[in-house]
């Protein structure tokens, strides 16, 4: 049996988390950059807790400049088994509403700009995206949300767009003919790094727009998708301290879905091909089956 360690990242209007105990801003060396910002650490009921703004305590990186390898590896420094991704989204449909929670289950990645993977080049490794969300921490994240004044979606594809600019209308459209619920700009690559990385990945997707696609609502601009946030930060920030309670009484087994285990067989460069350098920037990430250090 295993302890939790949760990874929390902080989306548009959610820099910060409090109620956490002995909580301290810390730096994180990573060989893959900059992360967006020190991890703010500490515990809460027992369970350690690793928050990262993800554009920053002051919002100052854009979707396409964000580090994501960074990110991830830092939070896999620190020893997180389980991210749970706090978002702001568009919603691609009439029943999701301004101000609704989506548990997110699926994600279409139409990014182009971004490093997407830590096997680029040295060691290459295919791991499977067929099922991108961990389904316990999602569960679990629905059941700590559930206990809060907000109406929460179990299930939902996301699309994720490059940005920064918002879809035209004809895109919005598009994305509605394909099935998609939400939009958004930041979970991919997150989710496929942290897959890469054998850590579970889950997202509470915060409705706060139509996008531009409905006839009676406004189009989505900052402005009213900061207002939506200032409203419900605070169920956002409830349900992560409802899921540390949770976390709290019950032992952390292995992922049901193999998570902690996804690259035990993905990685198809064989050992004598292995670049060095490489290796090394994979000490965090892939460590315990490349046995570097
Ligand atoms: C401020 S609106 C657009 C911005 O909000 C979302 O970010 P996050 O997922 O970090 O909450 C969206 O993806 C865009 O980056
Ligand atoms: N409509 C939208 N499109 C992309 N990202 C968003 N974040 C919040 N609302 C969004």
């Amino acid at each position: 049996m295993g302890t939790w360690t949760l990874g929390v990242i902080g989306g548009s209007g959610l820099y910060g988390i409090d109620s956490i105990e002995n909580g301290r801003w810390e730096s994180v060396a990573s060989p893959w950059g900059q992360p967006s910002d020190q991890v703010y650490r500490g515990q809460m009921d027992g369970v350690e807790v690793v928050f990262l703004p993800r554009h920053g305590r002051g919002h100052s990186i854009s979707p396409s400049y964000l580090n994501y390898r960074a990110n991830i590896d830092v939070l896999k420094r620190c020893g997180v088994t389980d991210i749970l991704s706090l978002s702001a989204v568009g919603s691609l449909r009439e029943d999701y509403k301004p101000g609704d929670f989506v548990m997110v289950d699926q994600f279409i990645d139409r990014t182009f700009a971004r490093e997407k993977s830590f096997f680029g080049q040295g060691v290459v490794a295919h791991v499977s995206m067929a099922h991108p969300v961990c389904e316990r921490l999602a569960h679990m994240a629905a059941e700590a949300a559930d206990m809060l004044d907000v109406t929460v979606h179990k299930g939902g594809t996301y699309l994720v767009m490059e940005g920064p600019q918002f879809s035209s209308l004809a895109e919005s459209k598009l994305y509605r003919q394909w099935g998609c619920d939400v939009i958004g700009m930041t979970n991919m690559p997150e989710a496929k790094l942290a897959r890469e990385a054998e850590m579970s990945y889950a997202t509470i997707a915060m409705v706060t727009d139509f996008d531009c696609w409905h006839e009676e609502e406004d189009h989505v601009s900052v402005t009213n998708v900061l207002e939506v946030l200032k409203g419900n930060a605070d169920l956002g920030r409830g349900t992560v301290l409802n899921l540390i309670k949770m976390m709290a009484v019950v032992d952390r087994t292995p992922s049901p879905q193999g998570i902690e285990t996804g690259l035990d067989f993905a990685i198809i460069t064989p050992p004598e091909a292995r670049d060095e350098e490489a290796l090394s920037k994979l000490d965090a990430v892939a460590g315990r089956v490349l046995k570097c250090q």
